[in-house]
């Protein structure tokens, strides 16, 4: 064959490539220029194949599946024509239309991203099989897991089957009353803490404005009260004091929130996210990404710390947790690690965004806070105070009705998670369904929250004296899914309600909080939180709200 070996003009060869001799240079060149030629025969085959495959996916996913599924006959909402549809995954609130509009029996089927199939839970008879009756035989779907998996790691939240009984039995001591009610006085300190950081927020705020009158910009309380639940399960999980409240530039608190703030551009990013697949987004080269791997990898060393630091003290009695979970000998270092990543995550922006929902939907209703201030001002004494701060127990809350209604029914009207997803592994039933092996099935405390088939007809009013009446707030006991129900029913349920009465005591009991707009405002706070089907991330970082001190407490 001739030589069509042409060096190129003004190009540096290295080195080795220099001392390459003519033949060895022919060869190389027609190697290269054969495989040249093969790739430019081949790239247009390539692509056709890859375009082929993607459309014949395209059409069976979206024409011939959806006809030939067996769940045809359940209700399905108009969602328009397929393609204007493809990338978009139905949020809570137009589950919520859907369950108002479309006449059902407890099940309605619709499609999500890419067109897959759904049905979802619209019934608390429906949740009640979907959780309970048939728990076992539906799993996080993959989507899930990796979402949930990038941050809070493969812990107890995502593992299935018998790895996942023998983990929880592990856990459960932990989370037994008498343990949860021995955090009380950290709770209460580290409720104190929180009131003093807005507190110095506040005056530097009225200091920056020059008066004494409350500055219009507002404060951000949401990054407090994050890292005020970092402290506590740092505290009571890990006997480790990370120190977020008092100092905002501590590492480790502030890694961890930016991980999991975001803004409106985050959400975005999220949404665009889901629709190419997580396994391909998180590889990315974005911002995002490298802030999310980054503040990752901190915290999966900050965990191997502290079970090491766990290890080499095993013999002194410490009580928190980890070490009641490491007594029990079921995990290895390696499993200690990554559900100790996962608590960080599970217990910490839950309780966080529920508390700022509760504070924003008191800001809305003055007369109900002022009714929670008196109540927790006759009750409790001033975290500020002298021994305020430590004596606190669990008792001291016991007569606090109006509290607790508050908090459930904050938790009601704005369950942080929206949407949460199962995928069925083996043939189950819900209600008198047959459901196939491989079906997606979303439920939504959210809008199970707000039904008024069980709730009444002021379901959607955040009105905390339902929880106070002679009668049950709701007709069953499974329309209150914020916990979810069952074999996966939330272990840290009780620790976050004792978390939220110290920490929206403290708050509501020091400070008067109104909205920055009240006329562009809303209880539904679209405003300030996001309904998004795909992450927990329901409050934006910018949220800010006033916050005035009330005297005498
Ligand atoms: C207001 C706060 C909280 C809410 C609303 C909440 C909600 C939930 C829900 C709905 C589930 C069930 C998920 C599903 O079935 O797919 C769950 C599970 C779980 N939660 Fe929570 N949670 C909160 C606080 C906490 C805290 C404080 C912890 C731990 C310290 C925690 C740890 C877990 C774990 C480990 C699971 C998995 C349980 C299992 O699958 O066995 N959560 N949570």
């Amino acid at each position: 064959m001739q030589s069509r070996f042409i060096r190129p003009k003004n190009r540096i060869l290295p080195s080795h490539m220099a001392m390459t001799t003519v033949t060895d240079a022919q060869e190389i060149g027609d190697a290269s220029m054969l495989s040249t030629l093969r790739i430019e025969q081949a790239t247009p085959t390539v692509l056709l194949f890859v375009a082929i495959a993607i459309i014949s996916r395209l059409f069976y996913t979206s024409i011939v599946k959806p006809r030939r599924s067996n769940l045809r006959h359940i209700p399905c909402p108009d969602q328009g024509f397929f393609l204007f549809r493809l990338f978009h995954e139905p949020t809570a609130r137009e589950l919520e239309q859907w369950l108002d509009e479309l006449p059902h029996k407890g099940l309605i089927r619709y499609y999500g991203l890419w067109n897959q199939e759904r049905i979802f839970i619209a019934s608390a008879e429906a949740a009640k099989d979907l959780l309970i009756t048939e728990a076992y035989k539906f799993e996080k779907p993959e989507l899930q897991r990796l979402l949930a998996g990038n941050v809070a790691a493969e812990g107890l939240l995502l593992q299935e089957g018998a790895t996942h009984k023998a983990a929880r039995k592990a856990f459960q001591p932990a989370f037994h009353a008498d343990h949860i009610r021995r955090a009380y006085p950290t709770m209460w300190e580290t409720a104190y803490d929180l009131v003093n950081a807005i507190t110095l927020q506040s005056h530097a705020q009225h200091h920056k404005a020059g008066s004494e009158t409350r500055s219009s910009e507002g404060v951000g309380i949401l990054k407090p009260i994050s890292a005020a639940t970092i402290d506590i399960i740092g505290r009571w999980a890990f006997s480790k004091d990370f120190n977020a409240v008092q100092d905002p530039s501590a590492k480790f608190g502030r890694t961890y929130i930016q991980i999991l703030k975001t803004t409106k551009h985050g959400q975005r990013m999220l949404h665009r996210a889901a629709i190419i697949g997580p396994k391909i987004a998180l590889q990315l080269p974005l911002r995002a990404v490298k802030t999310i791997k980054r503040g990752v990898s901190l915290v999966v060393n900050t965990a191997d710390e502290i079970v090491q630091e766990h290890e080499k003290c095993q013999d002194t009695k410490s009580n928190d947790m980890l070490s009641m979970v490491m007594k029990t000998g079921h995990f290895s270092h390696s499993d200690l690690v990554v559900q100790t990543v996962h608590f960080l995550a599970a217990g910490t922006e839950t309780i966080a965004g529920s508390v700022a929902w509760a504070i924003h939907l008191l800001s809305r209703h003055p007369e109900m806070q002022t009714r929670l201030r008196d109540e927790i001002r006759q009750q409790l004494p001033s975290p500020c105070s002298v021994n305020g701060h430590s004596d606190i127990r669990e008792s001291d809350f016991a007569g606090m009705k109006y509290l607790d209604a508050v908090i459930k029914e904050a938790l009601r009207f704005h369950s942080i998670n929206t949407l949460l997803w199962r995928e069925c592994v083996s043939p189950a039933r819900i209600l008198d369904t047959d459901i196939p092996v491989g079906t997606k099935v979303v439920f939504s405390p959210w809008t199970m929250g707000r039904d008024p088939k069980h709730w009444g007809p002021d379901a959607r009013t955040f009105n905390p004296d339902r929880w106070l009446g002679e009668t049950s707030a709701c007709d069953n006991v499974h329309a209150f899914l914020t916990f979810g129900a069952g074999p996966r029913r939330c272990i840290g349920e009780q620790l976050a309600r004792a978390e939220m009465r110290c920490l929206l005591a403290g708050l509501v009991g020091r400070f008067e909080f109104s909205p920055l707009a009240p006329e562009d405002e809303s209880d539904d706070g679209l405003e300030i939180g996001d309904q998004a089907a795909l992450t927990l991330f329901k409050i934006f970082e910018h949220w800010k709200i006033h916050a005035r001190e009330v005297e005498g407490w």
